[in-house]
């Protein structure tokens, strides 16, 4: 089971949380109102996510609390945020590391199996509650609380608690998407931007370097295709090419549909000679791709490298400039706005790009 870091926290340094005292203080059904609302206050599931770990181990009074992900398509879970109490009434938010006890191990298996909520007692005289996450019928996830309270005192809370985040996650999702292909609206680049940014930070500080990158993609001439074929056609061809994104650039990159036929990409890679040939790759694979009713349909790009101190406005501003060259030179090519800057093809900021940017 490998560990993966949520990006809000993505640091061993990430900071202990205090627990509210005035909570402490409620009446039960009060902390559990106070806890769901604490829940529902994130728009962002990174946020959602601590914030589930905390309500919980505040609301149980646990020792230590679980959030486990499938993140892949195999099913298997990773251990993704801890929240562990550090003192009475303080509690630490992090990053989970795996662990690997054949006991847990058994009960992840049992979570992954969707079985009902289940248990176990250490020989520490606490108890470990563990219940899966369902999303769409299937097993996305796990909870476990360790703590004091037995098992029949919790579960239930438990249980409804993994029902009332899976279907805030599912309404997050459903907010952060675009309708028609699935990816990233606009809304949450800023978001996806810094959450590469923190990975970028982390990679430099000793394991594969990495950079960051953005990429403006923008289907050429795709009005001639709406008006001759008609905008189902049109459709078709959106479809495809967000499809044909998600299987060459997956996940950590971040995938956006900026409305219309403009895609922006947010890419790792190691030199802009490597991020070129990716995306070089990925526009000969649209041209020699041929619809069935529309023939051959080609794609225009820009890219740039997003500085660390980098702001998404600056960023796409840059990466248009490359896209409008490559849009006046002929179209159904990659243009690098460092390239072009070198090549004394740009002068700086005289040319407007096409992307209506805000
Ligand atoms: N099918 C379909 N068409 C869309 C959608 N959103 C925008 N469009 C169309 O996208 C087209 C964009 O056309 P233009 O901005 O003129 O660009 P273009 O024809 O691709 O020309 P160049 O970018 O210069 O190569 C328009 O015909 C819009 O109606 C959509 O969701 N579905």
């Amino acid at each position: 089971m490998s560990i993966r870091l949520p990006s809000t926290a993505a640091s061993e340094e990430a900071p202990s949380m205090s627990a509210d005292p005035a909570v402490h203080e409620l009446r039960p059904e009060e902390r559990f109102v106070d806890s769901v609302a604490q829940l529902t206050l994130h728009r962002d599931i990174d946020a959602l996510d601590h914030s589930l770990t905390l309500s919980l181990a505040e609301l149980l009074r646990a020792r230590h609390v679980l959030l486990y992900k499938c993140m892949g398509d195999d099913g298997v879970m990773e251990s993704w945020v801890s929240c562990r109490q550090m003192e009475a009434g303080h509690y630490a938010v992090r990053p989970a590391l795996p662990v690997e006890t054949a006991a847990w191990q058994t009960r992840l298996r049992a979570c992954q199996d969707g079985q009902r909520p289940g248990h176990s007692a250490g020989a520490d005289g606490y108890h470990y509650v563990w219940t899966p996450i369902h999303k769409d019928g299937l097993v996305a996830g796990a909870l476990m609380v360790e703590g004091g309270e037995p098992f029949d005192a919790i579960s239930k809370v438990l249980d409804g608690f993994s029902r009332i985040y899976s279907n805030y996650v599912s309404l997050i999702r459903e907010a952060e998407r675009d309708k028609l292909t699935g990816l990233f609206n606009r809304s949450t680049l800023d978001r996806q931007l810094q959450r590469l940014l923190e990975r970028v930070g982390l990679t430099h500080q000793g394991v594969a370097p990495e950079r960051l990158w953005l990429a403006i993609l923008d289907i050429d001439h795709f009005k001639r295709v709406n008006d001759t074929y008609g905008h189902l056609y049109g459709d078709e061809v959106i479809l495809w090419l967000a499809q044909q994104l998600r299987s060459s650039f997956p996940a950590p990159n971040a995938l956006f549909r900026f409305g219309g036929e403009e895609f922006v990409a947010l890419l790792l890679g190691p030199d802009e000679a490597g991020v070129e040939t990716m995306l070089e790759r990925f526009r000969a694979r649209m041209a020699a791709h041929v619809f069935s009713q529309i023939g051959t349909v080609t794609v225009s790009i820009g890219f740039v490298e997003v500085s660390t101190a980098g702001f998404s406005t600056q960023a796409l501003d840059l990466a248009d400039k490359a896209l409008y060259y490559a849009k006046k030179h002929g179209r159904n090519q990659v243009r690098s706005y460092q390239g072009l800057i070198h090549a004394g093809a740009l002068d700086g900021g005289v040319m407007s790009g096409s992307v209506d940017l805000f």
